[in-house]
């Protein structure tokens, strides 16, 4: 695990992320109700909860690939979202809302690579376009991460030749490649066949021991979950009902409702 655990730090730190009060409808539907919750710098967070209880929207939100019905998301002292101050509509500022953007990296179920693109320009295109490192920077950096995902030899290949587990891996290294400060992670191996499982999770088991990046993860992977996080958020119809280091939650669950979403995933 990293060298400081952001449970223990002493230090004044203003969380990165911050929901204050979010709430997120489609419709009548109320998806996320009055949300609140804190993420320090380097702290890996697992979201847990039946399915349709918010997980992936809260991911999409930070994404901005959705807006905030109301409430406010804080990442880095500023707000991502458009808020209300009184009456009046304070609209985010798209050039913040970029710059985040460039400093969060998403690994979806699906792994989403270019098919027609090689290994290599899946993830040297992102940084030379998006940061503007010269091919030779981003070049390196994609044969270091490889390397890291026990790749190297894929290098030059295309993602149909590489299976769902490489492609995850790719997907991962891609991800890295724009050096995020965030990551999320979402369900990134429930598509994959049993088999492929554990060398994903491994890899995402190596960044989490040797980077800081702050990561928020949704997985079935309980045994990944309470090996790799520091703090665990049970949520249940938008709202957190329980939340605790992944000692506490999966050794001793404190509120019914965990007890029963764990009984039903862990049997
Ligand atoms: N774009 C959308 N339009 C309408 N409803 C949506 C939209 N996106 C999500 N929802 C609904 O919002 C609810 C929460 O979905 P979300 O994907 O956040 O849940 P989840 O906890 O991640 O669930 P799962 O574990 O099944 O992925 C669900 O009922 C879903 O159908």
């Amino acid at each position: 695990m990293p060298q400081s655990d952001p449970r223990t730090s002493t230090g004044t730190h203003e969380p990165l992320i911050r929901f204050d009060q979010v709430v997120k409808r489609f419709g009548s539907l109320t998806v996320l109700d009055r949300l609140d919750f804190t993420v320090a710098p380097g702290e890996r967070v697992t979201l847990i909860g039946p399915s349709g209880s918010g997980k992936t929207t809260i991911l999409r939100l930070l994404m901005t690939l959705e807006q905030v019905t109301s409430g406010v998301i804080w990442v880095g002292g500023e707000p991502l979202s458009h808020r209300y101050q009184g009456d009046r509509l304070v609209r985010a500022n798209e050039k913040h809302q970029r710059r985040v953007r460039k400093q969060i990296g998403m690994v979806f179920q699906q792994f989403n690579l270019f098919p027609n693109m090689t290994v290599r320009q899946n993830i040297t295109e992102g940084p030379i376009h998006s940061l503007g490192i010269s091919r030779e920077e981003a070049d390196q950096r994609a044969r270091e991460l490889l390397e890291m995902v026990d790749l190297s030899d894929k290098i030059d290949a295309h993602p149909a030749h590489l299976s769902g587990g490489q492609q995850q891996r790719v997907a991962i290294a891609r991800a890295l490649a724009m050096r995020p400060k965030i990551l999320l992670l979402d369900e990134v191996t429930s598509a994959l066949d049993p088999e492929l499982v554990t060398g994903v999770l491994d890899v995402l088991r190596t960044v989490a021991e040797t980077t800081d990046i702050t990561m928020l993860l949704v997985t079935h992977e309980m045994q990944f979950a309470r090996d790799v996080s520091h703090r665990v958020l049970m949520f249940d119809h938008g709202r957190i009902v329980e939340e605790g280091p992944p000692e506490q939650i999966f050794g001793d669950p404190k509120e019914e409702r965990t007890k029963a979403f764990l009984h039903a995933v862990l049997d």
